[in-house]
């Protein structure tokens, strides 16, 4: 076995290889019905979309880091054709395709494609138009219903931050808490086991898809190599930070200490990262609203076991004390003002992503936390934001790290 290609032991340690998917087909196949159930809240505009994300993309490369897309791993991992079978089948299995005809229609226009294009098809969706009739068809699959996909899209997957998540040198492969999103963890799956950079690899796995708690990648935040911070969220549950906590700590990696933070359940602050972030070695952006009711734990290493207690102190103090620092600022959303600040954490205005400590990745819509995150001496590389805003992610939830340089 190789050693792990992976190394990420911080927020901010120069950014050397990160993961994107450019959006595609999946976002046009958005539909004010669907919208719900597929955690959008606006349907963006799919060429500005790509020109944005474009745009990020040419930030990090002009920057010398490596832009590795998830659609062409994914097309590189699945070249073997009894590896595509298997995969076909996993993803007709959890797709909730209405009936066997349907599902067969599926299977045979899939692997009747060349690969990359087979990959980009199941990311768009297949409308129900789009299957060939004809075969012998079942009554699940003759039933009229309001869904106009044999397939849903999966417009999610630009923010590649969540199903699955790089720490130390291992990963978390992810449980979604939603069904539409824990169909994307697939794709990571196949990667990660076959794909020629990462298989026959040493890559530690923290916590598996078929767990029965959730954990998004939104939520995990490397604070240092000694010190991770996971959100209880929306979307991540108590129980899944306690299991990742433990796996970490026995498997003799350099993590010591977790901090849950309890945030409170709700869409606008869906992950942690959506109000906290960290930008340089002592200072981290934070939204004003979760300060007053944040209940924060810290999970230490205790031989084998986990010890568990309530932090009482400030944040600052918190933070402080985890990171062995004299001194933290706590960086504002537009500087608490009660309309600026609710307004631009709407639109990630603390979603920021550190390519170096002290040297951030914003949207240019929220400018006025940006002039602070400057005034603050953090150098902001601004990308354009119209229309990626409107899917609630922003810079760190569009991209995985795969390897930082050590801080
Ligand atoms: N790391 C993040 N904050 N990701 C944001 C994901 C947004 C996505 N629409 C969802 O609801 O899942």
């Amino acid at each position: 076995m190789r050693p792990s290609p992976l190394m990420v032991s911080s927020e901010i340690g120069r950014l050397r290889s990160v993961l994107l998917h450019r959006p595609g087909k999946e976002v046009e196949n958005l539909t004010p019905d669907l919208m719900d159930r597929l955690l959008f809240d606006d349907i963006p505009y799919l060429e500005i979309a790509r020109q944005e994300h474009d745009a990020f993309a040419k930030i990090l490369t002009d920057r010398g880091v490596e832009v590795l897309y998830l659609e062409d791993l994914a097309a590189e991992a699945l070249e073997d054709r009894e590896v595509r079978g298997r995969f076909v089948e996993d993803f007709l299995a959890e797709g909730h395709i209405p009936g066997e005809g349907t599902k067969a229609a599926l299977r045979e226009l899939f692997l009747g494609l060349p690969v990359r294009e087979m990959v980009d098809r199941m990311m768009a969706g297949v409308r129900r138009t789009e299957v060939p009739q004809g075969r012998s068809r079942s009554l699940a699959d003759r039933l009229d219903t309001d869904n106009p996909f044999a397939v849903d899209p999966l417009p999610n997957l630009y923010f590649t931050r969540d199903p699955f998540a790089t720490i130390g040198t291992g990963i978390t492969l992810n449980h979604m808490r939603t069904e539409t999103r824990n169909r994307e963890t697939l794709f990571a799956q196949y990667i990660f086991r076959h794909h020629p950079r990462f298989r026959d690899c040493t890559i530690p796995l923290w916590f598996d898809r078929h767990e029965t708690t959730s954990l998004e990648g939104g939520d995990e935040l490397i604070l240092s190599p000694e010190a991770l911070a996971i959100g209880i969220s929306q979307r991540t549950d108590a129980a899944s930070v306690e299991m990742l906590a433990r796996r970490i700590f026995q498997d003799g990696q350099t993590f010591q200490t977790v901090l849950a933070f309890n945030i409170p359940k709700k869409r606008a602050f869906m992950h942690l990262d959506t109000v906290f972030t960290m930008v340089d070695r002592d200072k981290f952006t934070i939204h004003p609203e979760i300060e007053g009711p944040l209940q924060v734990f810290s999970l230490t290493r205790r031989g084998q076991d986990v010890h568990i207690e309530e932090e009482h102190a400030t944040l600052e103090d918190v933070l402080k004390r985890t990171l062995g620092l004299d001194r933290v600022t706590l960086i504002r959303c537009a500087g608490s003002d009660p309309v600026d600040a609710p307004r631009e954490q709407w639109n990630d205005g603390s979603n920021t992503l550190a390519i170096a400590p002290g040297e951030v990745v914003v949207y240019s819509r929220n400018y006025v936390t940006n002039r602070i995150l400057q005034e603050n001496g953090i150098t902001t590389h601004v990308m354009p934001s119209s229309e990626l805003s409107r899917g609630r992610g922003g810079p760190r939830c569009m991209s995985m790290p795969l390897v930082r340089d050590a801080v």
